[in-house]
């Protein structure tokens, strides 16, 4: 095609309200100045408590700023891309190149096979030609729960594919799609035809289902499939062979749904395992899927989701492939994250899962500086680019060479030939997991991954449609969100300790602002340190009457107020801005407090041990299921506690201590009798701190006392609670 001519087949535009946002930044910046004018004049020379509490909330204060200056800069510039799918479609509808879907799953019982199943079909029945998609389901699980399921998946795809043409169905997860629309009313044929595969496709998981109640699969089934065969084999989930099934070949001409249109190629896999052999994690089961598709159909691009994240936008492949085929831009593009969305989330998101303002504002803001970063799941890679390949100048990619890779061979030829590609020694003395693929021996194996292909000298982009591209899980209870926290925070700070720390790894590689973007997210667990200061020591002094703030009679309590209300109503009118709800705000700040309090400090504590050499890497997989009751309680918001966990045994001293130093000032003021107000001069803002606090915990005190259900905090942690908030009070007070 001719320069000259040449129209773009996506745009970038700014995002709106930037200058507002430098104006208070700007604002802020003063406050945060006055506050430091503040706390260097008015140091206090008086007993020595005095004064180290004094320091230590001045490096609490300006770990904040700190912090907050490292947000300001990735949000200082945001732009969104503007994909333009019709065009595409009129320059390259013959040259698309094949796409390989790697979905990863890992354990039967806390990620269902039937939910496996319905992520796997919604990418099946993506909006493009099915000769060019494959699909491989990574099954780390080694699981003939999971492997009965895809071979009801390829079955029930046969019919369910042509439905999503005909109905034009959307998104294209059976479950989900059931589970929200209604059927067709205007013809009594389309009725029937609506209603029969429903039919099936509650028939099909109605016999998933059953297998896992069993635990086994049903006999007639088992001699059906000669392939069961191969789990007489299987020692353990930890110890077993190889075990890949070409289910649907996409070469085979017999390989056809119910109208005759030729089916996606799809693939189980479920990699080696043995003992003795680390696995690595996801990275490890992305890495043999990446060798063992190469052979297969060898598609340029790959989009990785995990197991509980299912396509909600048929298009999401051709929006990636504007970015990448873009003949002025997209040859520098090694991978285009989709914004995560969830499915399962209330509407006042008690656990703050969704990540609204970071997926919404702080992703574009990265984008506009580099690139966003790898999220894992919903994802599209350059193969090249994920396997290791520097970006030079001037790469040139001949979509029409590429699009055609097929390897030749049988499929049972393929079986044989590929095993050894997943198996425990083939990456022996290679340079995979450090150099090609994803990288190995970090908890945020997508992150770090990621900001090693942007140091190749790639570029990454980011893309919101209007309709989400994918939907996923959220977390049903509390512990499940910390943990969840906990290992990313984790992963985080590993990465920032690490030789891959964006400031020094990224150097002369990527733009300084995107190093610095980085670092917000990367030292989020080393937060907690300063949160805790300001959790107990401010409630403790005014226990002990010693005085952190300035009086309210004073003009320089006006800094500290402008900072705290200003910033606050921004993230507020931001929260706002993205859909969120006002109590959804307010749970949002609930878990800020409750995750840097807890999972951020256990965060803290095992990269430090695993640094000396105390621990090791420990991927906890999220589960992805409840029982009925936490289930009904997560529907209605209510807080899920009921556990005992060391994390639970601190949100709750905090709470109660944050109480008790409430009543403590509470007492002064009313019963001593605080005629001038000299008590409240002197402590307003701290009274106030602490009464901030206590009104956040609201719930905490709810599930200690007055809760009778079983998501209630254990009466174990209450007396805990009482007695370590005791003590420490006692402790200060004399
Ligand atoms: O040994 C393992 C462990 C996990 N997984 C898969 O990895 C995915 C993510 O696990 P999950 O427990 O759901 O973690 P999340 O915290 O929800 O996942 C986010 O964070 C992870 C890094 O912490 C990334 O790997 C994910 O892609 C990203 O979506 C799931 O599909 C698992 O099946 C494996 O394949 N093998
Ligand atoms: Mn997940």
């Amino acid at each position: 095609m001719a320069k000259s001519n040449y129209v773009p087949l996506f745009e970038t535009k700014q995002v709106k309200g930037r200058l507002l946002f430098r104006c208070i930044a700007a604002s802020i910046f003063l406050g945060i100045c006055f506050i430091v004018m503040y706390r260097v004049m008015f140091f206090p020379v008086g007993g020595k408590a005095e004064r180290w509490t004094w320091i230590g909330l001045f490096l609490s204060e300006l770990w904040f700023c700190f912090y907050w200056f490292l947000t300001t800069v990735s949000r200082w510039n945001s732009v969104y891309r503007l994909p333009y799918i019709q065009r595409l479609s009129q320059r390259f509808e013959k040259e698309l190149p094949g796409i390989d879907i790697f979905v990863c799953t890992t354990d039967p019982l806390i990620e269902p096979p039937s939910m496996v199943v319905n992520t796997v079909l919604s990418v099946m029945a993506y909006d493009y030609p099915p000769e060019k998609l494959s699909i491989y389901l990574s099954d780390d699980g080694g699981s003939d729960l999971t492997f009965y399921a895809m071979l009801e998946a390829a079955n029930f795809s046969k019919t369910w594919l042509p439905f999503c043409k005909k109905f034009r169905v959307e998104p294209t997860s059976p479950e989900a799609y059931f589970r929200t629309a209604s059927e067709p009313l205007s013809d009594a044929v389309n009725v029937k035809d609506w209603l029969s595969v429903k039919k099936l496709y509650e028939e099909t998981i109605m016999r998933i289902e059953t297998s896992i109640k069993l635990n086994r699969i049903p006999n007639h089934i088992h001699k059906q499939h000669k392939e069961f065969r191969e789990w007489d084999f299987v020692l353990s989930k930890h110890d077993h062979q190889t075990i890949l099934q070409i289910l649907i070949d996409g070469r085979d001409s017999n390989a056809v749904d119910i109208e005759g249109n030729p089916l996606p190629t799809l693939v189980y896999l479920a990699r080696e395992k043995r003992p003795q052999h680390h696995h690595h994690f996801k990275a490890g089961s992305m890495n043999a899927l990446i060798r063992v598709s190469s052979r297969i159909s060898n598609g340029p691009i790959i989009l990785n989701v995990d197991c509980d994240m299912y396509s909600n936008n048929s298009k999401a492949i051709k929006y990636s492939l504007c970015l990448f085929m873009d003949e002025k831009k997209g040859d520098e593009i090694a991978y285009i994250q989709f914004l995560q969305s969830f499915d399962n989330l209330t509407k006042n998101e008690i656990y703050a899962s969704s990540f609204r303002v970071l997926q919404q504002l702080e992703l574009h803001g990265l984008d506009a500086i580099g690139g966003p970063c790898y999220n894992g799941s919903g994802c599209f890679h350059r193969r090249e680019a994920l396997c290791g390949k520097k970006y030079e100048k001037n790469y040139k990619v001949d979509w029409k060479k590429v699009s055609d890779t097929k390897a030749d061979e049988s499929a049972s030829f393929l079986e044989e030939t590929c095993k050894v590609l997943a198996s425990c020694t083939f990456e022996h003395n290679t340079t995979w997991g450090k150099e090609m693929g994803l990288i190995y021996g970090f908890l945020v194996e997508d992150i770090i991954t990621g900001l090693n292909i942007q140091c190749k000298g790639w570029k990454s982009m980011y893309l919101s449609p209007e309709r989400d591209g994918f939907l996923g899980v959220a977390p049903i209870t509390l512990l499940q969100t910390l943990v969840q926290h906990k290992r990313w925070m984790d992963g985080h700070l590993q990465v920032f300790l690490s030789r891959y720390c964006p400031l020094l790894y990224g150097y002369k590689k990527i733009p300084l602002k995107l190093r610095l973007a980085y670092c917000p997210y990367n030292l989020w667990a080393a937060n907690c340190l300063a949160t805790l200061y300001i959790v107990v020591v401010p409630c403790l002094c005014l226990l002990k009457g010693i005085s952190l703030f300035p009086k309210i009679s004073s003009p320089w309590v006006f800094p500290f107020a402008y900072v705290a209300f200003v910033h606050r109503a921004y993230s507020l009118n931001e929260f706002l801005w993205c859909g969120g709800t006002f109590r959804g705000w307010c749970n949002d700040q609930r878990m800020w407090l409750f995750n840097r309090t807890t999972a951020y400090f256990f965060a803290l504590f095992e990269t430090i041990l695993k640094l000396l050499g105390y621990s090791q890497l420990n991927f906890v997989v999220t589960a992805k299921v409840a029982d009925k009751e936490a289930l009904k309680r997560y529907d209605g918001e209510l807080i899920e506690f009921g556990a005992t966990s060391p994390m639970f045994d601190i949100l709750a001293t905090l709470a109660m201590l944050n109480l008790f130093g409430t009543f403590g000032a509470l007492k002064k003021v009313i019963l001593d009798v605080d005629e001038d107000l000299q008590v409240l001069d002197k402590f307003g803002l701290q009274i106030l701190l602490c009464f901030v606090f206590v009104t956040i915990n609201l719930p905490v005190y709810q599930a200690l006392f007055f809760r009778n259900d079983n998501g209630k905090m254990p009466s174990s942690v209450t007396y805990k609670s009482i007695i370590f908030a005791m003590l420490a009070c006692t402790a200060t007070m004399y």
